[in-house]
């Protein structure tokens, strides 16, 4: 991540680090957790047991975000600045790096579908960052009255190949893969940048329309990743916002703009090596600790050389000594032997001079001035000799001399070398002792400032401790001794309504058996009255029966009486027609009409029976006064009661 503060401060990338809480699956297996993280100090411990060792690491990032971290949290601290920076006309990138699953997606994108979004627009507590930045970028473009322009571009980067994930739909797999064979390719745009030629710009209004791209091109990616089976953890995504917007200047000057947002959901990072990235996070740390290595070899091989070379120094510092020695010495001799052979030259001259002036001493001047030619070509002949064998041997020591200066200027500069590295590496040793000394001395104030927190808390908790302890044995000895009184109470209160119960038994039972008594007398009077009511009845069931059997009796007298009246009326009235000669006489016969045998024949039982209960009752057994019947009686009722 990047931006303006501090990029003037010399700094142009934060590293921020976000770890999510454990999925369900995590949880329910009980995984172990190794990473824990220290919002406030910025710092991650990673705990690993390597054979069988336990060692625990601390990373310090510019920002840490623990599983407790929201959607919000994260973008509020670590994106509005970055998207601020964007809209002053500054490049900002923000890429998501880590493991498959680790919520690289999740923290990019989140959950930025519009169905979940609020009703004035506002976003569900889990969008990402891309939807955030989206609506914080409309937002301050619509508050602010400027003229503006948006344009977004959405590629995927696979195995180095680039899909334009925001080009018009291919909706057939043959088109698809077709389209996939078209690979966009990546060009450098002769500014120091690149750009990837062909790729479709959108220009976007609204944020809303932002997220129907987005959704757009999610999908395509979905599509292609079925069609291709490969997977998201796999391929990069690279989603980007370009910001154009017109503003005057006081003096009244028209200015622009330019800011882009580049949004990158990167691979998951086992993956990464297959699109030329590698796993940055180990790698850093394995290339950390490879250097420390070759730091310690290089120290010790520095520390060789330097006394390799501090001794081979010495050597030719020796060897050189010797030489400019040797030299010396045979200048000194060549020295010597001129002033010799002047000396011996001298001495020949005086006495060829002495011997000469004995013979002549006009010739002898100029056999002098002769010789003194000679002697002095000679001397010049024998000086040029020897000033040549010095030129040669100065030049000679002065090459040889030359060459041992290189040797020694270049040992000198190895030596320095070694000593500067040797010095930067001891500085930077010992800067480090330091930096470790400082934090661990810092991590000691530390904890000697939480030791006394707890300790003061302790004491406080003591304190707090003993005054509920007090206040608890206060309270318990008061809730004894109003148990006490209460318990008394009671007691009280228990023998009071015994001695109550108790009396009230006594009454109770005295009642019970006074009305038992009475209850006893009472059913015997009752039975007695039952045993006379009983032989009423049956006096009364034997007074019946005689009246019925009297009454069979007369009945079947009676009947006798009434068929022998028929047989008579029937002899005279229907008599056969005999004839006798005289006018036979009409004869009326007294016969029921259909109707009346009808009514008779429709009457119901239960009337009749009725009729003779009204007549015939239980209560009393005096002959009653015969109601009329209701029943019609047929015409024959008369003629059985003629
Ligand atoms: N901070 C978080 N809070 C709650 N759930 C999270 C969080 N981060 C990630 N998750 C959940 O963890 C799962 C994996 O996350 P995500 O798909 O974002 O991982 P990823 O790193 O993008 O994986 P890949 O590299 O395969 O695309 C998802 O179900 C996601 O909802």
């Amino acid at each position: 991540m990047s931006g303006r503060h501090d990029k003037e401060k010399g700094v142009n990338v934060q590293v921020l680090l976000r770890c999510r809480p454990f999925s369900e699956d995590e949880l329910r297996s009980n995984a172990p957790q190794v990473v824990t993280c220290n919002d406030y100090q910025r710092e991650v411990a990673v705990s690993q047991n390597i054979a069988g060792k336990h060692i625990d690491r601390v990373f310090t990032f510019d920002k840490v975000f623990g599983p407790s971290a929201q959607q919000r949290d994260l973008y509020e601290q670590a994106v509005v600045p970055i998207v601020h920076e964007v809209l002053e006309g500054f490049n900002c990138t923000i890429f998501a790096y880590g493991q498959t699953g680790t919520g690289k997606t999740y923290t990019m994108e989140g959950e930025c579908k519009r169905s979940k979004s609020g009703p004035n627009g506002e976003l569900p507590p889990e969008a990402g960052v891309i939807p955030r930045a989206v609506k914080q970028i409309f937002d301050t473009l619509e508050s602010q009255n400027a003229e503006y322009s948006v344009k977004v571009t959405f590629l995927e980067l696979y195995n180095e190949e680039i899909t334009d994930l925001l080009a018009p739909e291919e909706i057939s797999r043959v088109a698809l893969e077709e389209k996939q064979k078209k690979q966009l390719p990546l060009m450098e745009d002769g500014k120091g940048g690149v750009l990837v030629r062909g790729l479709e710009e959108e220009i976007v209004t609204s944020a809303s329309e932002i997220f129907t791209l987005l959704e757009r091109g999610s999908a395509k990616r979905r599509t292609a990743e079925t069609f291709l089976n490969k997977q998201s953890s796999r391929s990069h995504s690279l989603f980007s916002i370009t910001i154009h917007i017109k503003e005057a200047t006081p003096e009244g000057e028209e200015l622009i703009k330019c800011g882009k947002l580049n949004l990158v959901d990167l691979a998951g990072s086992e993956n990464i090596s297959r699109s030329g990235a590698r796993e940055i996070f180990d790698e850093l740390q394995n290339t950390l600790s490879t250097h420390q290595g070759e730091l310690a070899l290089f120290a010790r091989e520095m520390r060789q050389r330097f006394h390799v070379s501090c001794e081979q120094r010495k050597e030719v510092s020796e060897y050189m000594n010797g030489f400019l020695d040797k030299i010396l010495e045979q200048c000194k001799n060549l020295e010597n032997h001129a002033v010799q052979a002047d000396a011996v030259q001298m001495k020949n001259i005086d006495d060829f001079q002495k011997a000469y002036e004995e013979q002549s001493k006009s010739d002898a001047e100029k056999l002098v001035a002769d010789i003194n030619h000679l002697v002095s070509s000679h001397l010049q002949h024998q000086k040029e000799l020897v000033d040549a064998r010095l030129a040669d041997l100065r030049e000679t020591a002065t090459g040889n001399k030359a060459v041992l200066d290189g040797h020694v200027s270049s040992m000198e500069y190895v030596s320095t070398d070694a000593k500067r590295k040797w010095q930067e590496f001891s500085m930077q040793t010992e800067n480090d002792a330091k930096d470790i000394a400082d934090y661990s001395a810092t991590k000691h104030c530390r904890m000697e400032s939480l030791l006394q927190q707890c300790v003061s808390t302790a004491g406080s908790a003591f304190k707090h401790w003993e005054k509920t302890l007090d206040s608890v044995n206060e309270m318990g000895n008061d809730h004894v001794s109003k148990l006490v009184s209460l318990t008394r109470n009671a007691s009280d209160s228990i023998e009071q309504h015994d001695a109550e119960v108790g009396s009230a038994r006594v009454t109770a039972e005295q009642d019970v058996a006074k009305n038992t008594e009475d209850v006893l007398k009472h059913i015997d009077r009752v039975s007695e009255v039952e045993q006379g009511s009983v032989s009423n009845i049956l006096e009364a069931v034997k007074a019946h029966s005689n009246t019925l059997e009297t009454f069979r009796e007369d009945h079947s007298g009676e009947a006798a009486a009434i068929d022998g009246r028929a047989k008579e009326t029937f002899e005279q009235q229907y008599m056969d027609y005999e004839p006798t000669g005289a006018t036979p006489s009409r004869s009326e016969p007294d016969v029921p009409s259909k109707g009346t045998i009808e009514s008779l024949r429709a009457m119901p039982v239960e009337n009749l029976l009725d009729e003779f209960r009204e007549n015939n009752t239980y209560e009393s057994f005096e002959v009653k006064e015969l109601k009329p019947s209701l029943i019609p009686r047929s015409p024959l009722v008369q003629l059985n009661q003629q």
